[in-house]
């Protein structure tokens, strides 16, 4: 199978979970009117476990990306938030009766994070500059927190 990566957008990944960026007014205007806040942007779900930020360094990928196994955390949400300001790949699939649907792919615009709504199919991080930094929010806790899904044939992924 082959797909065309789309532009990250609230709306076509919102099946999927939450994109952070500055896009629209902001919630709120603090500190003395020199920062915007846009307030609670994520849905954040970590059960019965808590919250772990961890840094990920990842091995920057290319377009074509092969993608050979689709995952997702049954325990709870996960959010990528890059460290530097370079696009990144993201391939997420609805559920389709306990395995993946037809996925979707999408490229970040540099300024945006997104967060996976608890059990959301999706790839592993997959950035495509180096130095493939970033701070992970995720589920902290006892028990296995991991489904994973080979792709055979694997998923060609294109920009
Ligand atoms: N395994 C791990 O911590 N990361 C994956 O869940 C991922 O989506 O990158
Ligand atoms: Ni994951």
């Amino acid at each position: 199978m082959q797909i065309t990566a789309q532009p990250l957008t609230a709306d076509a990944f919102a099946p999927f979970g939450d994109v952070l960026d500055a896009r629209g007014p902001a919630d709120r205007l603090i500190n003395a009117g020199l920062c915007e806040r846009f307030h609670d942007r994520a849905l954040l779900d970590f059960g019965a476990g808590r919250a772990g930020i961890s840094i990920f360094k990842a091995v920057p990928r290319s377009l074509p990306y092969i993608c050979t196994l689709l995952e997702r955390h049954p325990e709870g949400s996960q959010a990528f938030v890059p460290m530097s300001a370079d696009p990144f790949l993201v391939i997420a699939a609805p559920d389709a009766g306990g395995r993946p649907g037809a996925p979707l792919a999408f490229l970040s615009d540099g300024a945006q994070g997104i967060n996976f709504h608890r059990g959301t199919w999706h790839g592993v991080l997959t950035p495509l500059a180096a130095p493939g930094l970033f701070a992970v929010i995720d589920r902290i806790g006892p028990g296995a927190n991991l489904e994973e899904f080979p792709l055979d044939p694997p998923l060609t992924v294109i920009g």
